[in-house]
């Protein structure tokens, strides 16, 4: 049986005594897509924290191809793009390809030094990113548009199996915007990456994810967008009117 990319199992995780997650459980398939939407607070980037090993959950277990998170240590296999990365100083003395290779250092255990095929590995992501033409100007000077591609290379460059993205879009305008959609979908289709991507956009997610994962601090819907527009349940939850909103887009 194929081993499943991401595994998690009754994950719940309080601050300070309020809970942020309550007996999340959640798989996903190599090849997935998953958009996590949910209201402001729900809980969605302390998830992705935990499915990163970057916050340990109080209860519960997740697993990173099959290896539970303590004993993973193969983490050129995930690219994460975290929330808010794109507001950079516009004086910051790095270039985008400087940007993209520490992208491959973070994978690497002390000391994190260059390798000989770093250089083709960035020139590949930058390809990859269609940004090739500017990699050696100052990140800080890009557009919004140009600047979360110059990140998206500097997940995607150690050529990750998951990537992992916490609101991408949301320095972007509408545009733009579709266009990083596009990429991603691209990226999922064509080289099998799985993908996990929290946003707001719940009605854009639903035309270019394969699955929808709704957190409330709990999983309240994971499936298809199909069975989501046509679940009574949810029309229950939601009300007709914010389901159809959700669906609209689909
Ligand atoms: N480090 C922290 N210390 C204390 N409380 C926290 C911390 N991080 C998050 N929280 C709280 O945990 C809850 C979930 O926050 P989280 O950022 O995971 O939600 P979110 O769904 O990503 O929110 P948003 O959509 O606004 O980005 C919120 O109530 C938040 O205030």
């Amino acid at each position: 049986m194929p081993v499943d990319a991401v595994a998690v199992t009754g994950v719940t995780l309080g601050y300070q005594g309020t809970e942020a997650l309550t007996d999340v459980s959640f798989a996903v398939a190599a090849g997935d897509y998953v958009g996590i939407v949910g209201p402001n607070g729900s809980g969605k980037s302390t998830l992705i924290r935990c499915i990163l090993g970057l916050a340990r959950p109080d209860r519960g277990e997740i697993r990173l191809f099959g290896t539970p998170l303590a004993g993973f240590d193969q983490w050129q296999r995930v690219g994460y793009l975290p929330q808010g990365l794109q507001y950079f100083n516009p004086h910051f003395p790095a270039t985008v390809a400087e940007v993209v290779g520490l992208g491959l250092l973070a994978g690497r255990r002390f000391p994190r030094r260059p390798r000989s095929g770093d250089g083709a590995a960035v020139t590949h992501a930058l390809e990859l990113m269609g940004i090739e033409s500017i990699r050696d100007r100052l990140v800080g000077e890009l557009s919004g548009g140009l600047r979360q591609r110059a990140l998206l290379a500097r997940a995607l460059v150690s050529g990750p199996e998951l990537l992992v993205l916490d609101e991408p879009t949301t320095a972007l305008d509408p545009e733009t915007r579709e266009s990083f959609y596009q990429t991603i979908r691209d990226l999922n289709r064509s080289r099998g990456t799985t993908v996990i991507l929290v946003t707001h956009d719940s009605g854009t997610i639903g035309s270019h994810a394969s699955r929808f994962l709704y957190l409330d601090k709990r999983v309240v819907f994971y499936g298809g967008f199909d069975e989501f527009c046509g679940s009574q349940a949810m029309s229950d939850f939601f009300g007709i009117h914010s389901q159809h909103l959700i669906c609209h887009r689909h």
